[in-house]
């Protein structure tokens, strides 16, 4: 078999993606198909941390949420990762992966803090770590909480799984025109205010030279060819 391309890897899930095709909520036939994906490259022996996004519920909750203070809707929000990250976690158990959820937020009867070394330790004992409630704070997201988890672990990349296949030179989804990158570098992505990632992410991964790869978590067997270090997505590098 190949060996793969990276040791140890930061992979971003999109929480909107969980969806699929429902207005809003977590689709089973999704969260399976995306568990299988990631069962397989852990079982490759790559080490792999995830950061799961909220979309998929806050998005649900946004309209009650309007004219609210600012940081206690962001409170909902990372919550709503906690909610994402442990029924990740549990879709991992069913399919004999064993997963530890961490959260930057203390709710300690529901899951365990993130403590750094810790997760080192379930790293290296080839255990799935999945980082829950983004970076802890308001105002931020869950691609810079995988900017920092990235680079807190020592991970070469971090994976960003999404909707689109890759970086476009807008929002493919709401221009036709748009064209893809295979690389693009980071001062790029940010002077030209790519919404793809937002600009906290895209500066602390640059300062921190750890690499970027967007690619599709819907093209099936994507991550895979990316571990493997096939040509997928969009390579966003210094
Ligand atoms: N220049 C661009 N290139 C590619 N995608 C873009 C671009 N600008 C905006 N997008 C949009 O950004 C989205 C990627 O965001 P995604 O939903 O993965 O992140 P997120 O905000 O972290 O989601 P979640 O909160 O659900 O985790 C794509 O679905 C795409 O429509
Ligand atoms: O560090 C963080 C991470 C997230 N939030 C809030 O949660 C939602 C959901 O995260 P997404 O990255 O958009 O999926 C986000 O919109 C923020 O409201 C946060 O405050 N801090």
């Amino acid at each position: 078999m190949t060996k793969p391309a990276y040791k140890r890897v930061l992979l971003k899930l999109s929480g909107e993606a969980l969806m699929g095709d429902d207005p809003f909520g977590i689709n089973r036939a999704t969260i399976e198909r995306m568990v299988a994906d990631v069962a397989e490259v852990s079982r490759m022996g790559v080490e792999l941390a995830i950061v799961i996004g909220g979309g998929n519920i806050f998005r649900g909750v946004a309209p009650g949420a309007q004219g609210m203070d600012r940081a206690t809707a962001d409170y909902m929000g990372m919550l709503a990762t906690v909610m994402n990250s442990l029924a990740l976690a549990d879709a991992m158990r069913q399919v004999g992966i064993t997963a530890r959820v961490m959260s930057a937020i203390a709710i300690d009867q529901v899951v365990e803090p993130y403590v750094r070394p810790k997760a080192l330790q379930y790293l290296e004992e080839g255990k799935v770590v999945v980082f829950a409630a983004g970076t802890g704070n308001p105002f931020f997201t869950t691609d810079t909480a995988a900017a920092l988890r990235g680079s807190e672990i020592g991970a070469e990349i971090v994976l960003k799984a999404t909707k689109v296949d890759g970086v476009y030179t807008a929002d493919p989804k709401k221009d036709p025109t748009a064209t893809r990158f295979s690389t693009i570098s980071f001062d790029e992505a940010i002077s030209r205010h790519l919404q793809v990632m937002d600009a906290t992410a895209f500066a602390l991964c640059r300062d921190q030279k750890l690499p970027i790869k967007v690619f599709s978590i819907v093209k099936p067997g994507a991550l895979k060819n990316l571990i493997l270090g096939e040509d997928e997505g969009t390579l966003v590098h210094v």
